[in-house]
């Protein structure tokens, strides 16, 4: 049975595959600078990242699959960021509030033979517009913390969610259709050997 490899921190994207039945081997997060270039757009940088995370962690996981992902939020050519301050996600919220953006998930997977596959899934998400009050308690809630776009559609924001476009999971973090897809493209055994 070949191992899967995980290379990634974000709990969500570990219960995501556990929701399809996917228990990474290992868990072993990549370190890279994930700031844009100049003038870069979301979705090339949501790939050019999850490529960059597979890289960087596949030397020491040879004859294993490594998996890795990137999302990120994008709105018109801007990238949101993942706020760091109160302010920050104030400003995200603002700049999302009423409008539709786009979330993009970059998926590379380097296979046992050294060979990376990689993808970008986007979803369209459409938000309320948002009154100070439904932003000051979501900010109050803290939950905004280390997301892309400043917000979490797995926790309250998903309340102000109008209307989504695409994979839910993908704007969660780990689009579970084209994983499962490409886990599968690549021979990895994602619906055999369960029924024992
Ligand atoms: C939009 C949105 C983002 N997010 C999260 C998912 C990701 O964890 C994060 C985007 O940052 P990422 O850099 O994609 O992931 P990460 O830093 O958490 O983990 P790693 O780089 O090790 O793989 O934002 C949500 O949890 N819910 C949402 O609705």
């Amino acid at each position: 049975m070949p191992r899967l490899i995980l290379a990634s921190a974000s709990p969500r994207r570990r219960d995501l595959l556990r929701q399809i039945g996917i228990v990474p081997d290992g868990i072993f997060p990549a370190d890279i600078d994930e700031s844009p270039y100049r003038g870069e757009l979301p979705h090339r940088l949501a790939l050019r990242l999850a490529e960059e995370k597979a890289r960087a962690v596949a030397p020491a996981h040879a004859g294993d699959f490594v998996l890795a992902a990137d999302t990120v939020v994008g709105c018109g050519r801007r990238i949101l960021p993942k706020p760091t301050s109160e302010a920050e996600a104030r400003r995200c919220l603002d700049l999302l509030s009423g409008r539709r953006h786009r979330v993009t998930t970059g998926l590379a997977l380097i296979r046992p033979s050294g060979e990376m596959s990689s993808r970008r899934v986007t979803t369209i998400v459409t938000f309320k517009r948002l009154t100070r009050a439904e932003r000051e308690a979501y900010i109050a809630s803290g939950e905004w913390e280390g997301k892309a776009g400043g917000y979490a559609i797995q926790g309250m924001a998903d309340a102000f969610v109008r209307q989504i476009n695409g994979s839910w999971s993908n704007v969660v973090g780990l689009p579970l259709h084209d994983c499962a897809a490409l886990l599968a493209g690549a021979g990895y055994p994602v619906w055999s050997g369960r029924d024992g």
